[in-house]
Parts: structure tokens; C-alpha cells; sequence
């Protein structure tokens, strides 16, 4: 369940069990006397540089990042609209066409070192400060794989059940641009390390209707490459230059053209994104632009006997989920409208910028004719060992899929939950989950009172139910004291504001019912403004907060008051196959009012009233 460390697994692969035989003359070029290299502030320092558009754009200019509980508050929005509407309004499909989409993901991998030079990486550094002379094509610089790469690049590989080439190699793909020194990128296009995986998206993920239950999706293949620098636009024709992430390891997953309607494409990204933060391929997602998606669109007629699919466009670096399924969505409109006017698709790589409804023409379609393919001479072969790619199959995290049954199955979570939990902060409120989780069973298994540990589903849904809701209910205020900014989690879920010891100490003392759920809301309260001075016991013990329930016989005469001239109400429950939760609500909260609230359990208060109901209508 807990995560491996990649320092864990990365000692595995220092033993030698990856057959490495180093670059050719290989230089080792300490980062610490990498120069730094001068940003360009000056429009005539990019004189000798091409200004014509850029033909490969793996890492230009970064669109506004939009967090990824905006995107799936903003999804859930959407989806809720579209589950309201009839499914002739819903945009999946258009009749007499059919749409076809491949994708195209670069993801930056979770790795120290740059993917051919020693630097180290870094993005919120000083720009340029991590900077090797290979990384800025320095003159008689040469590229040194950092084997260390391919542990996440595998992971990755391995969680979309791919097959792992034993020898791969590089390849230089030019194009000019001023992200890209050497005026190419190094790339595998003739022998990925990766090819032949799948992955399945099911009903739960969120994928269109018209896909049923499950629709398995197949990745071309995987391929490693570098990123870029990244260029900071000034006011002017200005670009400054951060060589940080130039050469930064990337990894390209290739999905075949199998995708048939827009939201499920959208859920194909999501859920790769998922799933290489889960295996600790890559810990940043697209909101922080750690993970871009190229969409390539068709459309053909849908009585087209013919096997050959439409012409493609491709619209790139989306940079939010639902950027994905709009643009898809407005290019396949466009095919639509161009080929039903008689006209034909021109193969090209189009743009999209968010809250648009057209996509835009960027440039032609560059081919491999272009980019001048040829094999790096500088590289040799990579060759990857049998014994590696086992034991990192044996060591992969739980996958999401697996992970998100099991919290359904053995915690007893609702889907949807589930899902959130595994979604958030990037996998990291679900390690906390299972910080709190472990605390909260040692506690009731210390328990003298309990004969035996009570049902997990009982505490397990609680624990879910605060470290979503309650916990997500402390951040959304704009104003005020809590108004302290997001919670924050480690990797491994560590969370500084409210620490899993206090929340497990009282989630155990409301399972107990020691305390109410009103008063539990406030330590939690506490908690995060650092306003306890000892612990949640010493607070309790202190401000006398235990919870003094009243008897039983009190219960049943708050009830009987709460149903005194209410006899229309409890008409309602005369027939016992109808039992309308929203007027028993209203009586239990009448017995809330009537008695000494903080000494109430709402649930006892519920049984109690049920009761008297029962005994009304003389099935008691
Ligand atoms: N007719 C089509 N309709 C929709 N998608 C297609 C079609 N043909 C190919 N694709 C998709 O286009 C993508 C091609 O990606 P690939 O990286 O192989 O080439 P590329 O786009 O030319 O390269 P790059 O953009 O990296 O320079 C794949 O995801 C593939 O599934
Ligand atoms: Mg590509
Ligand atoms: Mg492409």
C-alpha cells in the first residue's frame, strides 16, 4: 500500500543490474561548474536565432496552470449539467460522422538528474542555475545518459503494460528553435524502449456513455526525450531563457487512434496521469505543467465502408483535462462543417487556447522528412536487463484501479469517494488516509471497552468522510482566520496543518461517541490554527468537551414531545414500505431543538423517533 522510494529502487539499479556501456568519450561535467548561462534580455541577442513558428512545441510557453481540484470541480459541474440533459444534447456524438482520436502525453519524470548531462533538476530555482555544458550544446560537450531515468520511464512503461524492448536507441530529431540549443531533440523514433501496452477506461472513470462499461485503449509505444527550455515572454519582442529545464527527461506515451468520443480521450489523460503519479513516475500533473497532451483528430462518415481513417490535425499542448475534450470537440465540428461545405482537411498542427470554441491553424504538419530523423551517433544502444524490468514489476504500487476497488470493497467508500481520494493532491490524501487509518485501528485495538475491533467499514468511511469533506470544508474559506492557503501534503502524506496523530485521536474519540461531531468539528478547527496547547485529550479534559448523553428514557421523551401536534407529519408513515427521510429529519431535528442539543446524538435521537413511530402506527 505504502509507497517504495525511489532512492529505494534506484540502488537496485546502481548494483549493475542495467547493462550500461556509457557514451563515447563521456565526459563527466559536475553541475556545479556548469557556467551560468546568460538569459536573453536583449531582442538583438536573438538575431541569429529563426523567428519563423516553432515546428515541434513539446515545451513552449506555459499556459495559466489551473489546479487540478479546479479542473475537477469544473468536470463534476460539467458532468452534472450533462447527466440533467437528454443525451441529444450531449456533444459525444454527431450523427452520420464518426470521430476518431489519438493522444500523445509528454510527461516530465521523477528524476534528479537531467536525462543526458549530470545537472541536477530544478524548477523553482534561480533560472539557470542547474546547467550542464551539454544541456546549452556547449562545443565539444557529449551527452551522458544518467541511467537513474529509466526507473520512473519503466515504472511508467510497466503500469500501462507495455512490452520492454531490450535494446532501444536515439535518435535526433532537428528543428530550430531558441528552446533548443543544439537544434535538435534527442528522441527514440525508430526503437522506443516501450511499445505494444493497453489501458482500459471503465464506466467509472467517467468515459462517455456511448462507450458502455469499458473501452481498452492501446499504447503505440513509449518513447524517452528531452524537454526544453523554457522561455519567459516579456513585455516587446523580449523572451527570457531558463535552461533549468532544458533536457529535463520526458517521457512521450503514444496512444493508437482507438478513441471514438471526446470525454473519454479527456479520461484517457486523466487517468494516465493517475496512474504514473501512483507508480512515481511523475509527481507533478498538469497543473504544474509537469504533464502536456497532444490531441489528433478525424473524422470520417459514418456509413464510410472503407478501413482508412480520416485525415488528422493535431491540436497541441492542452494543458487541463477539459481543455482536451473541448478542443476535441470544436476540431471535430470543424472537420465536419469543412467536409460537408466540399472541402478537404488539411494535415496540420492547430492550437487551442482555453474558453475558446475554435481551434486555430499554427502551422502545416511537419513530417518525418522535416525533422530529419537519424540515429544519434554520440549514444549507444540502450539495453535494458530482464532482472530489471522483473523487479520492477514486482515493486510497482498498487494500481488505481486495484487501489480504488479495494476502497470501495474492504473500507466500504462509495465509488466516487474513492476515486476522489486517489485523485487529490496527487495521490497524496490517500497515503494520509492510510496514516490516519493505521493510527485510528491502533487506538481502537488498545481499546480495553471494545471485546473486538468494530467493523473497518465503520471507522473506514468516517476517516474517508473528514479527510475529504471536513478537512476540504477548512480551505474554502476566502476570509478569516482559516483562510491560512491549502493544506499541504508530502508524497507520502504527511500533512503539517493538521498532523494524521491529532485527526486519529479524534475520529477515535467521535467513534466512540466521547465527543459530538459539532465538537469534533471545532478541535479540528483548532487543530489547524495551532491554537491546541497540548493535544486533542488535554483539550477535551480541559475545556470538559466529553459528551454527557442523555438517557434513554430522556430520548424517548424528547420524541414523544417532538410528535406532539404533528399528526399530519406522521400520517406520512402509515404505510411502512414509504418512510420519507425528510420528515423524520424534521422530527429528529425538533427533538435537537427541544432538548440540550450538545448532549444529543443525532443517530440515537433518529432510532428513538423511528421508534415512536412504529409504536404510532401499532407496529411496535
Ligand atoms: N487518422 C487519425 N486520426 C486520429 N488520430 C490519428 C490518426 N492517425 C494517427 N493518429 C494519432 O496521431 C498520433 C501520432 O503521434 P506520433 O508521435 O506517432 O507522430 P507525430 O504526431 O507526427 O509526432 P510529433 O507530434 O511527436 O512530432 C498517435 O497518437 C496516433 O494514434
Ligand atoms: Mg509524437
Ligand atoms: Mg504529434
Amino acid at each position: 500500500m505504502s509507497r517504495r522510494s525511489a532512492g529505494e529502487l534506484s540502488r537496485y539499479l546502481l548494483e549493475g543490474h542495467l547493462s550500461h556501456r556509457g557514451c563515447i568519450n563521456g565526459r563527466r561535467l559536475s553541475s556545479r561548474a556548469a557556467p551560468l548561462w546568460p538569459s536573453l534580455r536583449h531582442p538583438y541577442a536573438l538575431r541569429h536565432l529563426h523567428t519563423q513558428p516553432k515546428p515541434a512545441a513539446t515545451g513552449v510557453p506555459q499556459p495559466a496552470h489551473v489546479p487540478l481540484r479546479k479542473q475537477l470541480k469544473e468536470q463534476a459541474k460539467q458532468a452534472k449539467k450533462q447527466g440533467k440533459k437528454k443525451s441529444k444534447g450531449d456533444s459525444q456524438t454527431v450523427d452520420g460522422w464518426e470521430l476518431t482520436v489519438g493522444i500523445e502525453i509528454h510527461a516530465q519524470l521523477n528524476t534528479s538528474r537531467k536525462l543526458f548531462s549530470p545537472a541536477t533538476t530544478s524548477f523553482n530555482d534561480e533560472p539557470n542555475s542547474h546547467v550542464a555544458l551539454f544541456d546549452v550544446a556547449m562545443p565539444g560537450s557529449q551527452p551522458l545518459f544518467q541511467k537513474e531515468t529509466l526507473i520512473p520511464a519503466l515504472r511508467a512503461a510497466l503500469a500501462l503494460n507495455c512490452e520492454i524492448q531490450p535494446v532501444s536507441r536515439f535518435d535526433r530529431k532537428h528543428y530550430f528553435w531558441w528552446d533548443q540549443p543544439s537544434g535538435y531533440q534527442i528522441t527514440q523514433f525508430y526503437e522506443p524502449f516501450a511499445k505494444k501496452g493497453h489501458i482500459t477506461l471503465l464506466a467509472r472513470d467517467g468515459i462517455s456513455a456511448e462507450d458502455g462499461e469499458s473501452v481498452t485503449v492501446g499504447i503505440k509505444q513509449v518513447q524517452l526525450e528531452q524537454d526544453t527550455a523554457k522561455t519567459l515572454a516579456q513585455t516587446g519582442s523580449v523572451h527570457w531563457l531558463d535552461f533549468n529545464r532544458v533536457g529535463v527527461p520526458l517521457i512521450e506515451i503514444i496512444t493508437e487512434p482507438e478513441m471514438h468520443h471526446p470525454r473519454t480521450a479527456a479520461v484517457l489523460v486523466r487517468k494516465i496521469q493517475l496512474l504514473l503519479n501512483t507508480v512515481d513516475s511523475c509527481v507533478s500533473g498538469m497543473e504544474t505543467g509537469g504533464l502536456r497532451a497532444d490531441v489528433n483528430v478525424s473524422v470520417r462518415r459514418a456509413d464510410d465502408g472503407s478501413k482508412t481513417l480520416g485525415t488528422r490535425t493535431e491540436i497541441k499542448n492542452l494543458s487541463t483535462i477539459k481543455a482536451v475534450e473541448d478542443a476535441i470537440i470544436a476540431e471535430r465540428d470543424r472537420q465536419i462543417r469543412e467536409l460537408e461545405a466540399g472541402n478537404v482537411i488539411a494535415g496540420e498542427t492547430r492550437g487551442w487556447t482555453i474558453g475558446s470554441k475554435e481551434t486555430r491553424r499554427l502551422r502545416g504538419k511537419e513530417g518525418e522528412v522535416d525533422y530529419r530523423y537519424m540515429p544519434d551517433p554520440d549514444l549507444p544502444p540502450l539495453v535494458i536487463g530482464n532482472d530489471l524490468v522483473q523487479s520492477l514489476q514486482q515493486s510497482l504500487a498498487v494500481l488505481p484501479d486495484t487501489e480504488l476497488d479495494r476502497l470501495v470493497m474492504h473500507y466500504g467508500l462509495t465509488p466516487k469517494d474513492a476515486l476522489s481520494l486517489i485523485t487529490l493532491d496527487n495521490g497524496s490524501r490517500v497515503q494520509y488516509f492510510y496514516r490516519v487509518l493505521a493510527l485510528l485501528e491502533g487506538k481502537l485495538r488498545a481499546d480495553a471497552d471494545l471485546a473486538e475491533l468494530p467493523d473497518a467499514a465503520s471507522y473506514s468511511t468516517l476517516a474517508a468522510n473528514w479527510i475529504l469533506h471536513e478537512l476540504g470544508r477548512l480551505t474554502t474559506y476566502k476570509a478569516g482566520p482559516l483562510a491560512s492557503g491549502d493544506l499541504s501534503f508530502t508524497q507520502l502524506g504527511e500533512c503539517a496543518q493538521v498532523p494524521e496523530e491529532d485527526l486519529s485521536q479524534l475520529l477515535y474519540h467521535l467513534h466512540r461517541k466521547d465527543i459530538t461531531g459539532k465538537v469534533a468539528k471545532e478541535l479540528l478547527i483548532a487543530v489547524y490554527l495551532k491554537e491546541l496547547e497540548g493535544g486533542i485529550l488535554e483539550a477535551i479534559n480541559a475545556n470538559d468537551l466529553w459528551f454527557k448523553e442523555i438517557s434513554k428514557e430522556e430520548y424517548n421523551a424528547l420524541a414523544e414531545s417532538a410528535a406532539e401536534g404533528e399528526d399530519k407529519v406522521l400520517e406520512e408513515f402509515a404505510d411502512e414500505q414509504k418512510y420519507p427521510q425528510g420528515k423524520l429529519m424534521y422530527l429528529v431535528g425538533k427533538m435537537m431543538r427541544l432538548g440540550p442539543t450538545e448532549r444529543i446524538d443525532p443517530a440515537t435521537a433518529e432510532s428513538a423517533m423511528r421508534l415512536w413511530i412504529e409504536r404510532f402506527h401499532g407496529r411496535q
